[in-house]
């Protein structure tokens, strides 16, 4: 069938010419209607195009973090947070009040636990203080009380501190949550839970308590602990006020030299641990208490499961990039949950925390935790899921590290293979950094890059730089691997 020949005029031109018999004001009308017109129709022109470019330049960063249990990777993402969400981090600062609380009061529990058991050869020999002349440390008598008076007195006046504890979690955990942790994995939303070393914990859940009880930990720019609302923020102020009743109790506590002295016979470094916040009781049981930056980072939540945190960034060049950090429990158990986000498209970090030579698993006392980071690296770098992906390793607690040498404690005690170095942070992380990049250099199935940095996350002032660096190496291989560059 024949086409048909296109027509000698345009159809639309008799519509839109102007009528003949058109006035001048009608035409001044009429020019500044169409004048409108075409300015609306180039604006929605203009938009489209500024979508279109926008969705082709909108970013999306997947950025996991690895490393056995304590290793730091929820201070890492909250670090990201502080950094490149700032205004969502501080605005979250307040929901982590509680659990600052729970880390405070669970280090007294410890001091009164370790007191409360204390034998008669472990008190030092002579009174600690003028005011214990009649300490009651009879050694030769099996009944009598082998502590001096004074701490026995601020035993007794801080006892209450287990039922605050007790308030505290009854709070924070709905009683449901108590039961038995079973591993899991899946993202949603967040609730707090305690399992049975009463450590409270977060894992995703199939349902947010928003009322009183917990928020989403799978929010854009949310990496708060999941719990807010009326009820946790009273029970922070009711807490807040038990505390500073008994604060000089607890100053006197953990400043007592007998209690300095049995903490170290008996190996417990409380200010080496998580949460821990005993040096800072004055401004921390003061009425007026609130987070800071570095409280949220020094503050411990153990994930249980798998989360993943969306933000855009807020600021800077790369605003508008969508990161989603996912950040996995760390324990023993929840290895095997880290598998499905194991992909080429997702960047890494891998915290091994350093300053663990001398200590053992909380979930395995039988397993050395730099042996277990070691063995972790060494299966991460193997991984053929992971090949093509650049690892960027946190070689983590340096701070730590650094204070455990300078008090003393011999590195080559614990890895031989240290040798006759000397038993200084430096050389120690030297050591450690051409250690870890061996491993990767030796078991990645295919050459990579090597990313190793020495950090303590926990440290506003060092992490800035790091974290900007690793940023741009996530953002560059993102780039790349989406064939941009
Ligand atoms: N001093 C010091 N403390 C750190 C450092 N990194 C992390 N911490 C603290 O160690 C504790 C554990 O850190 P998290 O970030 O909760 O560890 P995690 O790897 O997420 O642990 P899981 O959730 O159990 O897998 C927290 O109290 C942190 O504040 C560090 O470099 N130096
Ligand atoms: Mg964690």
């Amino acid at each position: 069938m024949p086409g048909r020949e296109p027509p000698d005029h345009d159809p639309l031109d008799a519509v839109l010419r102007p009528p003949i018999d058109e006035t001048p004001e009608e035409k001044a009308f009429r020019l500044a209607q169409e004048e409108d017109a075409r300015r609306v129709s180039q604006a929605i022109d203009e938009s489209i195009r500024l979508e279109k470019q926008q969705r082709k330049k909108m970013k999306v960063v997947r950025l996991l973090l690895l490393g056995q249990s304590e290793s730091g990777k929820s201070t890492t993402l909250r670090q990201f947070q502080r950094l490149y969400t700032p205004s969502a981090f501080r605005e979250e600062r307040i929901l982590w009040h509680s659990i600052i609380q729970l880390n405070l009061i669970r280090s007294i529990q410890i001091i009164m636990d370790t007191l409360a058991d204390v034998r008669p050869h472990e008190l030092p020999s002579s009174p600690p203080s003028p005011t214990d002349s009649d300490a009651e440390t009879d050694s030769n008598s099996a009944d009598a009380p082998v502590l001096p008076t004074h701490l026995s007195a601020i035993l007794a006046r801080l006892a209450h501190l287990k039922h605050v504890e007790a308030l505290l979690i009854a709070r924070l955990v709905p009683p449901s949550e108590e039961a038995p942790y079973l591993p899991q994995h899946g993202i949603g939303q967040g609730h707090v839970r305690i399992n049975s070393t009463r450590e409270v914990f977060v894992r995703p859940g199939k349902h947010a308590l928003r009322q009183g009880g917990w928020e989403s930990n799978v929010s854009a720019g949310g990496v708060g602990p999941p719990m807010v609302g009326q009820a946790s923020q009273e029970t922070a102020s009711e807490v807040q006020a038990a505390l500073f009743q008994c604060h000089e109790d607890l100053i006197a506590l953990w400043h007592d030299p007998t209690v300095r002295t049995i903490l170290r016979l008996r190996k417990i470094r409380l200010e080496e641990g998580p949460g821990f916040f005993l040096d800072e009781l004055d401004r921390i049981t003061s009425m007026k208490y609130t987070p800071s930056d570095d409280d949220v980072l020094k503050a411990r939540l153990k994930t249980v499961g798998v989360s993943e945190y969306r933000f855009e960034m807020e600021a800077g060049t790369e605003q508008g990039t969508q990161w989603r950090i996912i950040d996995v429990g760390g324990s023993r158990s929840q290895v095997q949950t880290w598998v499905p986000f194991f992909d080429d498209g997702a960047s890494i970090i891998f915290l091994a925390p350093i300053s663990g030579f001398d200590q053992t698993l909380a979930e395995d006392k039988s397993v050395n935790r730099l042996e277990d980071s070691v063995l972790l690296w060494k299966a991460v770098c193997a991984n053929k899921l992971l090949a093509r992906v650049d690892l960027v390793l946190f070689l983590n607690k340096c701070d730590i590290l650094a204070a455990k040498l300078a008090s003393g404690i011999r590195l080559a005690k614990y890895v031989r293979s240290f040798g006759e170095r000397p038993n200084d942070s430096e050389t120690a992380e030297k050591y450690f950094r051409s250690k870890f990049n061996a491993i990767h250099r030796e078991y990645s199935p295919i050459p990579r890059k090597f990313y190793g940095f020495c950090t303590s996350v926990t440290d506003t002032t060092t992490t800035g730089g790091i974290i900007a660096s690793v940023r741009d190496m996530v953002v560059r291989e993102h780039l790349r691997a989406s064939k941009l560059l």
